[in-house]
């Protein structure tokens, strides 16, 4: 399991700020720079055992100068080495500079890079301090590495990708292994960036603990080290009720399997009770396929009043397959007038597409008793402006959404982002692409769903539920079905 270091993830830019501090406070920068120029040597040694050749392109500032360092530890290793620069190395500054000076080795032009096969790639020309399109010798350094495929080991990030948003600006190495210092950063985890980075290894070049905090903006790898002290009590005196009570809307006659899935899922990961709240219409065709999930006929907004008595029902699903967008707004507010807690996906989103801000003041008050769980498509119907602002970062996207909406949102993809209204984020990284399939959301509601409905705070459901999920998926493995995916819940992890 992760240590809560292990788990934080800090933007370029607060990076450039825990440099700025750690300098401030006595750390040699040229000494930082040292350690991590040694560990990218170590892992590509350690990687690529039998490299014929390590070349080593190195860029106009601080990233190069990890790869002259490398260069240096690699030929005192008795490899092969041979630099190439962007850039003339004379007109480097600082810490880059001095390194530069230390390779007593030969440093040419990158344009002259000829890539051979058995060569292993060190790709130290841009890392935080990327700003734009790689420039024209990247570009075609690039192109003649993808080529060969040869592998690449990158120094921090793979050059062109922006480790801000995981964008890539013009085209970006794709590398076999990526070593980064002190932390993540948004990049190596937000897609397509985390697909080009291939393997990451954090290295602690040695920036105190206290600095990093003082910098880190709540975002964070999604990991039971994030969650794990509040999961629902395993008490041996537990009982179904105490267990918590979902409750899951089902869609019109031939809609009706999505939110029996949700039903399912949310059965499995938990909820003592889980009830189906069906229309009349689609009375027999849930209740031929259902056996410990029970049913009860909701038709309407007074039989779900009623219903709202029984203060037991904690929590509710509304979306999959649902459906009726009208019906859908009406539920909506009695059970945010009751003070229940939902899980609002698929249709249920869409269904205030047209007026979201008729929907975020409902759940306002008080701690978050709203989780939305959007896909893309989604997100942009209650979201627009923020689904088109392409300076903004997923993990920007979802953080403003929660804000507005005073809801966990839950932005869904290979990089899930779960962001709460209090500026707190999570990014996922457990999901196997397998999860992509018809249904696989619905799953993911019915177990924010059960979560919710024992009592978890909405952050810790939701981030809690993708983490499941994800496990489930890796699980049920490839070629699952979303029908696969409730059994494949695993249990809580616990310590
Ligand atoms: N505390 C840390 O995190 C440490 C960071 N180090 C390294 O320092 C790196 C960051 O260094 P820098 O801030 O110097 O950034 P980079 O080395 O990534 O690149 C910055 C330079 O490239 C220029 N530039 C940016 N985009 C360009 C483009 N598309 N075309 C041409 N030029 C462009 C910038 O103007 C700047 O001169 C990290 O990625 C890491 O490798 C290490 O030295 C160890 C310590
Ligand atoms: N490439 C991927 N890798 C991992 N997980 C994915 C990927 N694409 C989608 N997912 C996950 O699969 C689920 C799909 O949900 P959704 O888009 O609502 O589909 P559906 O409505 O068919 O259930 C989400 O949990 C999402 O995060
Ligand atoms: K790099």
């Amino acid at each position: 399991m992760h240590s809560e270091r292990d788990t934080l993830v800090i933007p370029p830019a607060d990076m450039a700020a825990v440099d700025r501090d750690a300098a401030d406070s006595g750390i040699s920068s040229l000494g930082l720079m040292e350690r991590a120029g040694q560990a990218v040597a170590a892992a590509a040694l350690r990687r690529f055992p039998g490299a014929l050749r390590f070349v080593v392109l190195c860029g106009p500032g601080n990233n190069g100068g990890d790869g002259y360092v490398a260069a240096r530890a690699l030929s005192a290793a008795g490899a092969d080495v041979a630099v190439f620069a962007l850039g003339d190395p004379a007109r480097l500054a600082g810490d880059a500079a001095a390194m530069s000076s230390a390779w007593a080795g030969a440093a040419a032009p990158l344009q002259d890079f000829r890539p051979e096969t058995g060569d292993v790639v060190i790709d130290a020309l841009f890392g935080a301090g990327l700003a734009r399109d790689l420039p024209e010798a990247a570009l075609r350094a690039v192109e003649a590495v993808g080529t060969l495929a040869l592998p690449v080991v990158a120094v921090d990030l793979p050059s062109g990708v922006d480790g801000r948003t995981g964008a890539v600006l013009g085209a970006a190495f794709k590398a076999a292994m990526t070593v980064t210092f002190v932390c993540r950063k948004p990049g190596h985890l937000l897609m397509p960036g985390r697909s080009l980075c291939g393997t990451v290894e954090v290295f602690d070049i040695g920036i105190p603990a206290r600095i990093l905090m003082r910098h880190s903006r709540h975002i964070r790898l999604n990991s039971p080290a994030i969650w794990g002290g509040a999961l629902p009590a395993a008490g041996q005196a537990a009982h179904k009720y105490t267990r918590g009570h979902l409750a899951v809307f089902s869609g019109p006659a031939t809609a009706t399997g999505a939110a029996r899935l949700s039903a399912a899922a949310g059965l499995c990961a938990g909820a003592g009770l889980v009830t189906l709240l069906s229309p009349e219409p689609a009375l027999a065709a849930n209740a031929a396929q259902l056996t410990a999930v029970m049913l009860k006929e909701v038709d309407g907004e007074e039989d779900l009043s009623r219903l709202l008595e029984d203060r037991r029902l904690a929590a509710f699903v509304l979306g999959p397959g649902f459906g009726d967008m009208e019906r859908a707004r009406a539920y909506v507010r009695r059970i945010a007038e009751a003070g229940r807690r939902l899980v609002l996906d698929a249709d249920g989103i869409t269904a205030f597409r047209d007026a979201p801000e008729a929907l975020f003041p409902l759940f306002a008050e008080g701690a978050p008793r709203l989780v939305l769980t959007p896909h893309d498509g989604e997100f942009a119907r209650l979201f627009p402006d923020l689904a088109e602002d392409g300076t903004l970062s997923k993990i920007d996207r979802a953080q403003q959404a929660a804000a507005r909406s005073h809801a966990v949102v839950v932005l869904k993809g290979a990089d899930t982002v779960i962001a709460s209204p209090d500026g707190r984020a999570l990014v996922n990284d457990n999901a196997p692409p397998w999860l992509a399939t018809a249904g696989s959301g619905d799953v993911l509601a019915g177990i924010v769903g059960a979560h919710l409905a024992q009592g978890m705070p909405a952050f810790e459901a939701a981030a809690s539920a993708v983490w499941r999920h994800g496990e489930a998926g890796r699980i049920a493995g490839e070629g699952l079905t979303a029908e696969d995916l409730p059994a494949a819940i695993p249990p809580w992890p616990r310590p």
